[in-house]
C-alpha cells in the first residue's frame, strides 16, 4: 500500500508534504493538552496547589484548543485540496495514458472493466483517501506523544497499555487479509455489473430483435445480485475483527487499572499518577481506535488504487526515433503477428504498395486481411519484421503521426451523436465550411442530406442510429475525403449494401482514392479487377500475388474465388431474371 501511495504522491509532492506536516502538527496539538492535564493533576496532588498556576495551565489549554481548532480546519481544507488534486492527477494521467495505448489493449480488455477503473476506482480512492488519511496521520502522532507523557509518569503502567498494541495489530492483520480477499471479489462483482449493463444497453437492439430481453436481463440480474452479496460481505466480514481489536484495548485498560491499584496499595504509585493514568491513559486509545477502522478502509481503497496503477503501467506505444516520412509507399518486411503470443495470424508477410497505387487484399474469411490494415495504422505493432511508410518504420513514428497519414473507411461506421456536418468536420477540425460542403458533395452526402429537416446540420443520432447503413458509409467517406490523408485503408464498404447505395458509394470511393496510396480489403472481386496489385492470403500467409490477369492465368486460389463469385453472381442474375 505504501508503494502505491508513493506512486500517487509523486505527482504533487509539495502539496502532500504540506498536508502531512499540517496533520502532524494537528496531531501534536491534540496530544499536548494531555500534558497540561498531567501538570494540573500533579499540582492538585502536590499538597500545596497554587491557584494561579492551575489557572495558567487552564488558560494555556484553552489557547491550545483554539490553535487546535484552527489547525483542524486548515488540515481538513489542505487534505481535501490534496486528495482532489491527486485524484485529478490520476484521471489526467489515465486519460493521457489511454490515448497512448495500442488499440489492441482496448480490444483485449473488457471495456466495462476499463471504464470502472477510470470512473469507479479513482472515485473510490478520492472518497476513502480524503476521509481517512488526515485522521490517520494525526492519530498516529498523537498516540506517540501521549505514550511519551505516560512513560515519563510511570513506565510500568505505560508498558501495560502499550502491550495491547501488538495484539491489536495481529487482529487487524487478520481483518486486513479478509478485506483484501473480499475487497477483490467486491471490485470484480462491481465490474461485472458495469460490464453487463454496458452489454445490455449497447446490444439492446439485437437483444430485442432476438426476443432475448428476459434472458439477457437474467445475466444482468445475476451480476446485480452478486454485487449486492459481495457488498454486504465486504462491510460485514471485517467488522467483528475491528470490534474485537477495540475490546482488546478496553481489556488492557482494565488490566492497567487493576495493576495500578495494586501498585498504589503497595505504595509504589503516587495518587497523582493513578489519576493521570485513569484520565490520560484512556485518551491513549482514542486515536488508536480511529487508526484501526481507518486502516481497514484504507486497505480496501488500496485495491482500487492498485487497479488504477496497473492500468497506468500498461506499456504505451512509443514513438521510437520520432521520424516523419516524406513519401507514402507502404512496405511490409517479413511481418509476423499474433493477437495472442501462442498463435500467429500473419506469417512472414512481405509486400510493397508504391505511392499512389492501389493494392487489394483478397482471401477467405479469417485469412488476415483486416489485420494487415490494422498494422499499417499502428493499431497493433508487428511481432516480427517491420511495417514501413515512406521507408520509416511505423514504430519510429508517434502513433498520432501515423493516424494523421491515414484515412480509413471500414464496414462498421461510427458516428458521433452530433450533426452530419460536425461528423464530417471530425476528419479535419480546422476545415472551412466550404471544404466540408465540398467533401459532402463528392461523397454523395448532399444527395440525401438536403431532404433532411436541417440539411447537413441534422443530427446523426448516437452511433448514427438515425441514418441508414449506406448513408453512414457516405458520411464516413466524406470525413475521409476532408482529412485528405495520403494513405487510404478501405475495408470494402459496399459488401452489404443495396445496388443503389453501392453505386453512390463506389462513386464516392473513386473520389477518395484519387492520387492516394490505397490498400483495400476486397470482398467482391469485380470491384478490384483494375487494382495495380492483388495480394491473396490464406491462413495468414501470402498465397499469391499479381494483377487480376496474372492471377487468373496462374489458375490458383484467386482463380477459384473468382469462379465461385462469378457463379454466385450469375445465379443471382438468373434468379432476378426468373423473378
Ligand atoms: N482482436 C482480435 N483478437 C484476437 N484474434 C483476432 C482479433 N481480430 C482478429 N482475430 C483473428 O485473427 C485472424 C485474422 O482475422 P482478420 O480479421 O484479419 O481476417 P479477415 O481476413 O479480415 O477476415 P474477414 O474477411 O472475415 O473480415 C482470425 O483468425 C481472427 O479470428
Amino acid at each position: 500500500m505504501i508503494k502505491n501511495l508513493f506512486f500517487t504522491f509523486k505527482t504533487s509532492p509539495g502539496l502532500v508534504r504540506k498536508s502531512i506536516l499540517l496533520e502532524l502538527l494537528h496531531g501534536a496539538f491534540i496530544a499536548v493538552p494531555a500534558g497540561f492535564l498531567l501538570l494540573i493533576i500533579r499540582e492538585l496532588f502536590s499538597g500545596n496547589p497554587v491557584q494561579s498556576r492551575l489557572w495558567n495551565y487552564i488558560w494555556i489549554m484553552i489557547g491550545l484548543l483554539i490553535i487546535q481548532l484552527f489547525l483542524a480546519v486548515k488540515t481538513i481544507v489542505t487534505s481535501n485540496i490534496m486528495t482532489y488534486q491527486l485524484s485529478t492527477n490520476l484521471r489526467v494521467r489515465l486519460g493521457n495514458h489511454l490515448q497512448r495505448l495500442s488499440m489492441g489493449t482496448f480490444k483485449q480488455r473488457d471495456p466495462g472493466d476499463l471504464a470502472s477503473v477510470v470512473l469507479q476506482d479513482v472515485a473510490n480512492f478520492e472518497m476513502i483517501f480524503g476521509h481517512t488519511i488526515a485522521n490517520m496521520a494525526s492519530a498516529i502522532f498523537a498516540t506517540l506523544i501521549i505514550s511519551v507523557f505516560l512513560l515519563i509518569t510511570d513506565w510500568r503502567l505505560a508498558l501495560v497499555l502499550l502491550a495491547a498494541l501488538p495484539i491489536c495489530w495481529l487482529v487487524i492483520i487478520g481483518a486486513d487479509y479478509l478485506v483484501s480477499r473480499q475487497g477483490e471479489k467486491h471490485v470484480l462483482a462491481r465490474n461485472q455489473t458495469g460490464a453487463r449493463f454496458l452489454e445490455y444497453v449497447q446490444g439492446i437492439r439485437h437483444i430485442k430483435s432476438f426476443g432475448m430481453t428476459g434472458k439477457r436481463f437474467v445475466s444482468l440480474d445475476k451480476a446485480l445480485n452478486d454485487f449486492r452479496k459481495a457488498s454486504i460481505r465486504t462491510e460485514v466480514i471485517p467488522g467483528p475483527l475491528v470490534i474485537i481489536a477495540g475490546m482488546i484495548l478496553e481489556l488492557f485498560f482494565l488490566l492497567m487499572i487493576g495493576i495500578a491499584i495494586t501498585f498504589f496499595a503497595q505504595g509504589s504509585l503516587a495518587a497523582s499518577a493513578l489519576i493521570t493514568f485513569l484520565i490520560i491513559g484512556y485518551r491513549l486509545y482514542e486515536p488508536i481506535k480511529i487508526v484501526l477502522v481507518d486502516y481497514v478502509i484504507l486497505r480496501y481503497m488500496n485495491i482500487s488504487l492498485s487497479r488504477v496503477i496497473d492500468v497506468l503501467r500498461i506499456k504505451e506505444q512509443t514513438a521510437g526515433k520520432k521520424l516523419v516520412p516524406e513519401k507514402f509507399d507502404v512496405v511490409f518486411e517479413n511481418v509476423s503477428f499474433g493477437y495472442h503470443q501462442e498463435k500467429n495470424v500473419l506469417k512472414n508477410i512481405s509486400f510493397r504498395v508504391p505511392e499512389n497505387s492501389l493494392m487489394a487484399l483478397v482471401g477467405p474469411s479469417g485469412s488476415g486481411k483486416t489485420t494487415i490494415t490494422s498494422l499499417v495504422a499502428r493499431f497493433w505493432d508487428a511481432g516480427q519484421g517491420s511495417v514501413k511508410i515512406g521507408g520509416v518504420d511505423v514504430k519510429d513514428m508517434e502513433p498520432a503521426e501515423v493516424y494523421a497519414l491515414i484515412s480509413e473507411v471500414f464496414q462498421e461506421v461510427y458516428l458521433f451523436d452530433d450533426t452530419i456536418f460536425n461528423n464530417i468536420l471530425f476528419g479535419r477540425p480546422d476545415a472551412t465550411e466550404d471544404e466540408v460542403i465540398q467533401a459532402a458533395d463528392l461523397a454523395q452526402v448532399l444527395d440525401f442530406a438536403w431532404e433532411l429537416p436541417n440539411g447537413l446540420h441534422s443530427k446523426a443520432g448516437e452511433g448514427g442510429n438515425q441514418l441508414s447503413g449506406g448513408q453512414k458509409q457516405r458520411i464516413s467517406i466524406a470525413r475521409a475525403l476532408l482529412k485528405d490523408a495520403p494513405i487510404v485503408l478501405l475495408d470494402e464498404a459496399t459488401a452489404s449494401l443495396d445496388p443503389e447505395n453501392e453505386i453512390y458509394i463506389q462513386q464516392a470511393i473513386q473520389e477518395l482514392v484519387k492520387n492516394k496510396t490505397v490498400i483495400v480489403v476486397a470482398h467482391k472481386l469485380t470491384t478490384i479487377k483494375n487494382a495495380n496489385q492483388i495480394l491473396v492470403l490464406k491462413d495468414g500467409a501470402l498465397a499469391e500475388e499479381g494483377t487480376h490477369q496474372d492471377l487468373i492465368t496462374a489458375n490458383g486460389l484467386y482463380h477459384q474465388l473468382w469462379n465461385i463469385q462469378q457463379q454466385v453472381g450469375g445465379w443471382k442474375i438468373k434468379r432476378i431474371d426468373l423473378g
